[in-house]
């Protein structure tokens, strides 16, 4: 089940969020430790409130350490948040998760006043996965859909700790491009308008300038990889991607190096640093003042031309009644 987030899907998870966030005491925040902060959703700050949150940066094992320590730091010193690598194939990472709750919320945690807590994150990041785990058992898988408003069950962990039977969904934010692209290339957002080799070749754009080593390793190339499009068919004529005729099928090589990416088989890492996306977010603030400007200018430039044509009306009007005038 999957849901193209448009502005009424929004509102609808936003509207069960915040409905639910009255009920609990915790928000356990999931991202891709892939791409720490395209998977975020700011929106959830606000919905939140003063309910604190813990963060997980789930799919560690996939995830370079150096990276994801940096942006540990970055939350704790910039936003004050509560961040741990995790993973829901890690059985000691989820005995570890009743202590960092309790942390975060000292007063309650007893079997008369447990710690009421809700998963959320966008789709495709572990929300489930981590349910499942903590319960020992298979909830309803919920797909991409914001949850049909129901009245919230609290399923048992353990005597100090209960969860809301249903993860608040969030949208992926699409607002910044480059954010887009790499949602798509882990895999996080997989119904998007961008074209697969295009999410392929910016994957390997990033490879060759971060990992340039790991390529190497992974498809046995003979010299470090310095363009995408000639890696791209370097990897297709390795793998057998070919169209009749010898030629490589760029489709089916970017077909094979994203689910190398995907699944971890290139090595670990991590898309985004603070210092980058911040760079970024500089440049989308920039576009966006440009459009408003060219959007006053052009506003500015049709007054007058308002203005002339009311002129002329006016004196076509005044031409008219003075002929009439006359004609009496
Ligand atoms: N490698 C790795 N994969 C994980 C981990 N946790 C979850 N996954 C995988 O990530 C994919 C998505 O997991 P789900 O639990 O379905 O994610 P979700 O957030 O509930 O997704 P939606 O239901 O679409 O909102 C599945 O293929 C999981 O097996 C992890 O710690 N490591």
């Amino acid at each position: 089940m999957s849901v193209q987030w448009f502005p009424g899907h929004m509102n609808k998870a936003r509207r069960e969020i915040e409905n639910v966030m009255t009920q609990v005491d915790l928000v356990i925040e999931v991202l891709d430790a892939r791409i720490p902060d395209s998977s975020q959703n700011p929106m959830l700050t606000t919905l939140r409130g003063d309910v604190p949150v813990l963060r997980l940066l789930n799919k560690k094992d996939l995830a370079d350490k150096d990276r994801m320590n940096r942006w540990l730091e970055h939350w704790r010193d910039a936003d004050q948040i509560t961040a741990y690598p995790f993973s829901t194939q890690d059985k000691a990472d989820l005995a570890k998760l009743s202590n960092w709750v309790q942390q975060l919320v000292p007063h309650r945690g007893s079997a008369e006043k447990p710690i009421r807590a809700m998963i959320a994150g966008i789709p495709n990041v572990g929300k489930s996965s981590l349910m499942n785990a903590l319960l020992g058992k298979r909830v309803a898988k919920v797909g991409n859909e914001p949850a049909v408003t129901k009245a919230q069950q609290k399923l048992r962990v353990n005597d100090g700790f209960q969860l809301l039977d249903t993860p608040g969904i969030l949208w992926p934010k699409i607002e910044n491009p480059d954010a887009s692209y790499r949602l798509a290339v882990t895999g996080a957002v997989r119904d998007t308008a961008i074209d697969y080799e295009d999410v392929a070749l910016m994957g390997l754009k990033f490879f060759i300038a971060d990992y340039n080593d790991a390529l190497v390793s992974r498809y046995k190339l003979k010299e470090a990889p310095v363009d995408a499009v000639e890696t791209l068919k370097v990897i297709g004529s390795k793998r057998g991607a070919l169209r009749a005729g010898g030629k490589i099928d760029m489709h089916k090589a970017a077909e094979v190096f994203l689910s190398d990416v995907r699944s971890g088989a290139i090595g670990p890492y991590v898309m985004e640093t603070p210092e980058m996306v911040a760079d970024e977010w500089v440049k989308v603030e920039q576009v966006k003042a440009e459009k408003e400007a060219a959007r006053q200018a052009r506003l500015a430039a049709a007054v007058p031309q308002r203005q002339q044509k009311q002129n002329m009306d006016y004196r076509q009007d005044q031409n008219k009644a003075s002929v009439s005038d006359e004609k009496e």
